[in-house]
This record gives C-alpha cells, structure tokens and sequence, in this order.
C-alpha cells in the first residue's frame, strides 16, 4: 500500500526502520565499501542501477522513477530482520528498496529528480553526480523525519552504481542547516531520543565514510549539527556571506558536542583550534572559517552550486579505486571508534539530553531564539 505522509513511513518503519549498523563493519557504515557496491548492485536498489549496455533502447523505461510513496508496509521478514540482535541495517527501508520493480530503469543520459517531504535529489546520469537538497523549512533542522527521509534517499545513491558524487546543499539560500531538531531533544521520552540518537549516528556513519564524492555547498548558516553534516563532506565550498557563521556552538546551549563530533573537527582543523573552537562553541564568518580550514572554498553566493560541481569534476577524475581507499584509509580509524561503542554513545546520549538541567538550558535557548527574533 502506497505511504502518504512521511510519519506513516516512520510509524510503519517501527522508528527502527533508520536502524544502525553491524557494529565493526565498516564496509557496512561506508554502506559502499567495494564489496558492499557489488553486493548492493546485485541484490539492492534495483529502481537505480544504470541500464546495461543495450538496455537503453531495449528495455522499458520509467522517466519518474519510484517516489518515497513507493514505500510499503513492513513485511514480517522487516520485522524479524529490525529485531536481529545486532543488526543495524536500516533493513525495513532496504527491504523496500528491494520490492522496488526492476523495469525503472533509465536511460544513461537522463537526469532524474526525485524528492520526498524534505529531501530533494537531483541525478544527473551523465555526470554521475547527484545533488541533495534539504529542505526542512523554516531553517533545515535535523528532525526524525528528515533523517529518515535524508537515509532512505542517500541509501538509494548509494546503490547507484553510476552515482559517483553528491553534492550536499540547502533548499533555502541563507540557512544551510540549523543542525540538529533542539525540539527533538525537549521533553520527549528515553525511547524518542534513543531513536533520534541511531538516527544521528547513522547519518554521520554514512555520510562521513561513504565512497562516492561527497561536497557541501554551503550555501547559509551552519551551526552545530548543520556544521557537522558539511564536516563529513571531503571538500566544503561556502558562501560568501559575512551574514551566515558555522561552527560546533553546543556548549552555548549548554550540551557537550559528542567526542564523534569532536573528533571530525580535530581531523579538519587539528586539535588546538578544535580545542577554542569547542569550548567557545564558536561560530565562524566564512573568511574565519577558510583561515582556519573549517572551509576550503569561499565564493560568492551565486557561484556555490558551479563551484561545488567543478570542484566535484577534479575530484571524479582521480581513479575511483584508490581515492576510495585512500579516504577509508584516513577515515575508518575515526568512524571505528564509534561503532565500538554505538550503544554506550546512545546511553550516554539519552542519560545526558534527559537530565533536567539540560532540559532547562535547552528551553531556554529555544526561548532566546524566539524572543530574538520578535
Ligand atoms: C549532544 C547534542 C549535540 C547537538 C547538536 C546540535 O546540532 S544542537 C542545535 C544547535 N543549533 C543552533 O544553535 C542553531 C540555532 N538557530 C539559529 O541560530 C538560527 O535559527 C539560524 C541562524 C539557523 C536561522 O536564523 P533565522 O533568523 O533565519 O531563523 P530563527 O532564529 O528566527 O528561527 C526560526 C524558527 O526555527 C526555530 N529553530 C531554529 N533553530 C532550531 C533548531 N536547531 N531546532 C529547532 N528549532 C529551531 C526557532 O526557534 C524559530 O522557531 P519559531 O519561533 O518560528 O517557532
């Protein structure tokens, strides 16, 4: 039966749809580690696999493609599979993947834009590029739903083979993303933000490891999780606008950046200006940011999205193989230390966001954004 709504989808996905990963399997975190690619080009997403050769003309085409609607109900195998002692896979999503009929395929040259509630993808077959828009009005916040539908769509790249690259940006010029939902966080139960915390997880694990090109063009603020999710990109072009600012602020709503968000931005700007930058909970204008390599780009507004697809072409000529492995090579060490202790990370998580100092300094910071702006 087709979704309507992206709740439907979540309260169909049991809130374990997201799932995680197997703990220590990397291949699995980059979900497109080389023997992942080949095993997802055999049995998964077939909706995306490029037409074989001679099937362009041949076979049938859908020039639309499968919608997030195309999404059904968890079947008992889903269920068996989420409850899999563990097993992180995002298997009831997977499995949708797989029920997705094989005659959507389409032509190598096509471009095709698909989107969901709050995640467009713009593909572009000939390049092999596909773009993610977020758009999660008013300011792009990292809700449940988003993340949800943010995997759903990235886990369907990443059983394109043809997908090479993807750029990251913001439907809404000005604001990149405003990190992670605060109200996702607020007066909910265990239960809620143990699944909100997978969710976060898994988006890290995926983006930050996975093989195809990813490239942020930042295109508005980026505070927090907004600045995190640019940080898992291998190449970030931002605007230049003395207006917007990134950086991880957390200690300014008085929460501690986890030591996984800590450790991304060692790895990018070394661990003396993390240091500043965490404490202070910085938030950095774009010269700021390129001075201390936060960013590598700045350009004007207008030129972010050319900027990010030019610098996306150098990138994809360096032979895919060993830039893969290169990236595994410099980024497993970083990604391995969380999936060693996901669980004790979603415990302390829960321990920490739950306690009510934290629940008051959080209202507190939702307040100051209202009243600043009235
Ligand atoms: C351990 C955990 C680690 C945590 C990591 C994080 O990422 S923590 C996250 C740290 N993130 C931050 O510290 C970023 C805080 N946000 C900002 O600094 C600014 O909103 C902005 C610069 C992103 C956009 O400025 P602008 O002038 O264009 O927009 P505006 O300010 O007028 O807001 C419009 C509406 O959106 C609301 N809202 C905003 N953010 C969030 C949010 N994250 N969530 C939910 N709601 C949010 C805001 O309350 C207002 O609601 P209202 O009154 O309409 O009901």
């Amino acid at each position: 039966m087709a979704l309507r709504t992206v709740s439907a989808l979540k309260r169909r996905l049991g809130g374990a749809g997201l799932g995680l990963l197997r703990s220590g399997q990397i291949s699995s975190a980059a979900g497109r580690s080389g023997a992942g690619r080949a095993r997802a080009g055999r049995g998964r997403g077939v909706a995306w696999t490029r037409p074989r050769l001679g099937e362009e003309q041949l076979g049938p085409t859908c020039p639309v493609g499968p919608t997030w609607e195309s999404v059904s109900r968890p079947s008992s195998t889903d269920r068996k599979c989420l409850g899999r002692a563990g097993n992180f896979l995002p298997c009831a999503a997977q499995h949708r993947l797989e029920k997705t009929p094989s005659y959507i395929d389409y032509p190598a040259t096509a471009r095709r834009s698909f989107s969901n509630h709050r995640v467009i993808v713009d593909m572009d077959q000939s390049l092999g590029v596909a773009t993610i828009k977020i758009k999660n009005p008013p300011v792009n916040s990292l809700s449940l739903e988003l993340l949800t539908e943010f995997l759903i769509g990235w886990e369907k790249l990443e059983n394109d083979k043809s997908c090479k690259g993807v750029i990251l940006t913001s439907n809404y010029p000005k604001i990149f993303s405003a990190g992670l939902d605060i109200l996702e966080m607020c007066g909910k139960n265990a239960a809620h933000y143990t699944e909100y915390w997978k969710a976060v997880q898994e988006l890290w694990l995926k983006l930050y490891m996975s093989n195809m090109v990813v490239i942020a063009a930042i295109n508005g603020s980026s505070p927090a999780g907004g600045c995190l999710l640019a940080l898992t990109s291998d190449y970030r072009v931002m605007a230049d606008n003395p207006k917007y600012t990134i950086g991880l602020n957390e200690t300014l709503l008085g929460i501690v950046a986890p030591f996984w968000f800590k450790d991304n931005l060692v790895n990018t700007i070394g661990n003396r200006a993390s240091e500043q930058a965490l404490q202070l909970g910085l938030l950095f204008s774009p010269a700021e940011a390129l001075k201390i390599g936060l960013v590598d780009q700045l350009v004007p507004e207008d030129k972010v999205q050319s900027t990010a697809l030019s610098v996306m072409s150098q990138w994809l000529k360096i032979p895919d193989h060993a830039r893969q492995l290169t990236k595994t090579m410099m980024r497993k060490p970083t990604a391995d230390l969380l999936l060693k202790q996901r669980e004790a990370d979603i415990d302390n998580f829960v321990r920490f966001i739950s306690r009510d100092g934290i629940q008051k300094s959080l209202h507190m910071y939702l307040k100051a954004l209202k009243e600043r702006k009235e």
